[in-house]
């Protein structure tokens, strides 16, 4: 049975500038289903994160006019007052940006964010503490960072205080833009692995914006490529690098290390599969967990919450 779309884009056109003026996304059909992870790829100025800033609401800041349809669980986005949108941010869908120094006030710890953002999604003071410190802990970071200021974090960190943030108001749509592009590969990976056991716990659908289709067919389960503001192809991550058919794909695919040699086929570099602690935290047992990558990949079994981040087949393979 096909699960019901979490996130449905019908006929969206987004324009900036004059009345007149050619929409700089149109997508015609674009589904995000509970609990799947969807890549959105493309090279610079095809759209990622318009279509991102538009599902949250967030381009009509910027001046855009957005038309069509975006349906969440259900609900009507296009046109929702903004103190109704403001209060699903947050609650039902958020944002993890590419620079996580955006989400934190650089004058407040990132605790008191946390901690604010729970209270004003109505958690009480006691519960907003637990639930900040169990974030912080699935996280893999301890509570005690929350006491820290955004400067006294690495971007790794930061990113995944964010992720934890979104762990503990339990959203059910994460819009991820680009959120591993300026991390080291450890880093990259642990991001990816919260982010799939996101997935795991709340059924949480996600939307990964990324140029880095080795990085996307490692992680998602389908990717949809945008070129020129419209959507090139939307097919199953594996089918999709394997046998591309855009011309836009096969060149995002070239421009992957080593896809030259190995022909379209991408092997995926996203995950090492093991989520390293930081002090404080529970220490990593110095072998990572096993993969479930179908016992074809040396990765841990967090490598993408059961689904095998290195390109290998998936758990149940
Ligand atoms: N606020 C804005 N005003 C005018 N044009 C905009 C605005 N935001 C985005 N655009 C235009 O929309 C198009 C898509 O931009 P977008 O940032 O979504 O691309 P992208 O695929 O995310 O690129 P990149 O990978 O470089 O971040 C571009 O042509 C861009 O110039």
């Amino acid at each position: 049975m096909t699960a019901a779309p979490l996130l449905e884009l019908r006929d969206v056109r987004v324009s900036f500038g004059p009345e007149q003026a050619e929409p700089v996304l149109h997508i015609d059909r674009l589904v995000l289903r509970r609990g799947e992870f969807l890549g959105v790829a493309g090279q610079s100025g095809a759209g990622k994160t318009t279509t991102g800033l538009t599902v949250l609401g967030l381009t009509r800041h910027a001046g855009a006019r957005v038309t069509g349809s975006i349906r969440l669980a259900g609900e009507e986005l296009v046109g929702m007052p903004e103190r109704r949108l403001r209060r699903l941010r947050g609650s039902v869908m958020a944002l993890i940006p590419q620079n996580p120094a955006a989400a934190f006030s650089p004058v407040l710890s990132v605790g008191t964010t946390v901690l604010r953002a729970l209270r004003l999604h109505g958690c009480t003071r006691a519960e907003a503490r637990q639930r900040a410190a169990a974030g912080m802990e699935r996280a893999g970071l301890p509570a005690a960072y929350l006491t820290r200021f955004p400067h006294q974090l690495s971007g790794g960190q930061l990113q995944r205080t964010a992720i934890a943030l979104a762990s503990a108001l339990g959203v059910r749509l994460l819009v991820a833009d680009e959120p591993t592009s300026s991390l080291d590969v450890t880093a990259q990976a642990q991001i990816c692995a919260l982010l799939a056991e996101l997935r795991a716990e709340h059924g949480t659908g996600v939307l990964f914006i990324s140029h880095d289709l080795a990085l996307l067919a490692g992680l998602c389960d389908r990717i949809a490529v945008l070129h020129r503001g419209r959507v090139a192809e939307d097919r199953p991550a594996a089918d999709l690098v394997a046998a591309p058919r855009a011309d836009c794909t096969r060149r995002l695919l070239a421009a992957v290390p080593g896809a030259a040699e190995a022909g379209t086929g991408v092997r995926a570099e996203a995950g090492t599969g093991t989520r390293a602690r930081d002090e404080g935290g529970r220490p990593g047992d110095g072998n990572g967990d096993r993969c479930g990558g179908g016992g074809r990949c040396a990765g841990g079994d967090r490598c993408a919450g059961g689904r095998c981040a290195h390109g290998e087949g998936t758990a149940d393979a």
